[in-house]
């Protein structure tokens, strides 16, 4: 199969089965075995087509002469990786993206279809696209289809930060995110991995808010199972929650929305794998997760379980030093990793997360000891999620407040916030995921 049939085969996948577009391609990927030019190219094609299908719908339509909803799946998806290529790709020749749907539509569609793609293609090419200026008059619609996100994000959007900041988080979320990893201190120093990296032919700059975090330039997949004992993925933001918990050597910890586990390894590597760590989850079948990259990692002290953390367990008052809740979330903080957040339906209906989140705060409240600590963290940047959620857990439990968090990496006006208890992320001005944590000391 041709680099473009597998693209088509991820996008028809990720819709047909309701899959995650990161999951499905992830597991084309082992499934075969792509030149490292090849993954990168598949990659580029479905995540920037998911990143921008509603532009991309939006030309099609202004270049066809059928309704959308009369084209059929595949012919629409073709069309959408060759309009893709054409607007987006500078290094593809225009007449490759064309011919190239061309060929795939005779490979995988019936009758006249092949026509019909060269002729919107070439319509696409002639008109240079379409022109969005009678959708200015209204920011959601003109956002909407500029950024390709729904009418109905792109309104929570603009009331929630304003049109111009809108705007910028829009963008930011369409953006190819960085690969950042951090490095296992059991078995390596930042310095001296990223010598090793450096050796390989892998550069890396240092992540600025963490002393743990890398961002790779230039790594394979090939090169990262490589190294792959020597660090996880995980962006700078995610490595704060764990961090911020700041778990000692032989401290009792428990992470009760642990799969698939980046952040209880952390917690491990902070304790210098000495302690003990209890990693539950609500999926069983995520847990082996955290299991593999424990192991993968030399990490001996987590005991995973699954359960519900919304659900009281007796069993666990007051036995932790350290309780981290890394909540289920929107995920607004993650559309540049996961595009296709954008698109779930009802993604703005928050009452049924804020629920869950409340439940899991007030169960896991009675585990802290006093005098303990209890982080929340979030990958949204929903302020009801976030702020909005801790301050009404304060309200309601005046035995615990905000605590300072130490991170002497952090400064301006994130350091006045970090001593509040608090750190809050943004694609836009952080060069990171939309990322909240919050430090809570349980008084008495
Ligand atoms: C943000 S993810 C956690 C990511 C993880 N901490 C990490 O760093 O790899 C949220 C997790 O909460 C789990 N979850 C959802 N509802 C839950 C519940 N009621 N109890 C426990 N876990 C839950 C999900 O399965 C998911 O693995």
């Amino acid at each position: 199969m041709t680099a473009r049939q597998v693209a088509l085969e991820i996008l028809t996948k990720t819709e047909t089965n309701h899959g995650y577009l990161n999951l499905v391609y992830m597991e084309v990927l082992k499934a075969n075995s792509f030149s490292p030019l090849d993954a990168a190219f598949i990659k580029e094609l479905v995540f920037g087509v998911y990143r921008n299908k509603l532009y991309l719908d939006y030309i099609i339509r202004a270049n066809s002469s059928l309704r959308l909803k009369k084209i059929e799946p595949t012919v629409l998806n073709i069309l959408r990786l060759g309009v893709y290529q054409i607007l987006f790709m500078d290094k593809i020749p225009d007449h490759a993206a064309v011919s190239e749907a061309v060929s795939l539509s005779k490979k995988r569609s019936r009758g006249r279809t092949a026509g019909f793609v060269n002729a919107v293609l070439r319509s696409v090419l002639r008109s240079g696209g379409a022109d969005l200026s009678p959708l200015k008059k209204d920011a959601v619609k003109y956002f909407s289809v500029k950024f390709s996100y729904p009418e109905e994000l792109t309104s929570f959007f603009v009331n929630t930060f304003g049109k111009s900041r809108a705007e910028a988080l829009l963008a930011a979320g369409n953006e190819t995110p960085p690969l950042c990893v951090r490095v296992n201190i059991l078995k390596t120093t930042r310095q001296e991995l990223a010598e090793k990296l450096h050796r390989a032919g892998i550069e890396t700059k240092e992540t600025p808010f963490t002393d743990c975090g890398l961002y790779l330039f230039g790594a394979s997949e090939q090169a990262r199972r490589e190294f792959s004992a020597l660090f996880t993925v995980q962006d700078q933001s995610s490595q704060l929650a764990a961090l911020s918990l700041s778990p000692e050597p032989g401290d009792t910890v428990l992470d009760l929305c642990a799969a698939p586990g980046g952040k209880t390894t952390h917690l491990a590597e902070l304790m210098e794998n000495c302690g003990q760590i209890y990693a539950s989850d609500l999926y069983e079948k995520r847990l082996h997760a955290v299991n593999e990259a424990a192991k993968r990692l030399g990490i001996t002290i987590i005991k995973t379980k699954q359960a519900d953390a919304a659900e009281p367990n007796p069993a666990l008052r007051q036995i932790a030093d350290k309780v981290l809740l890394d909540v289920p979330c929107s995920g607004l903080g993650i559309i540049r990793r996961k595009p296709d957040i954008k698109y779930k339906e009802h993604i703005t209906d928050f009452d049924e997360i804020l629920s869950v989140q409340q439940q899991i705060l007030n169960t896991a409240k009675e585990y802290v000891k006093p005098g303990g600590i209890l982080v929340y963290s979030t990958c949204t940047i929903n302020p009801s999620e976030n702020l909005g959620r801790v301050h009404a857990f304060l309200k309601e439990n005046p035995n615990f407040e905000m605590d300072a968090m130490k991170n002497p990496h952090i400064t301006g006006e994130m350091a006045q916030r970090a001593k509040a208890g608090f750190i809050e992320l943004f694609p836009d001005t952080d060069n990171s995921d939309g990322f909240f944590v919050c430090r809570l000391k349980k008084l008495r």
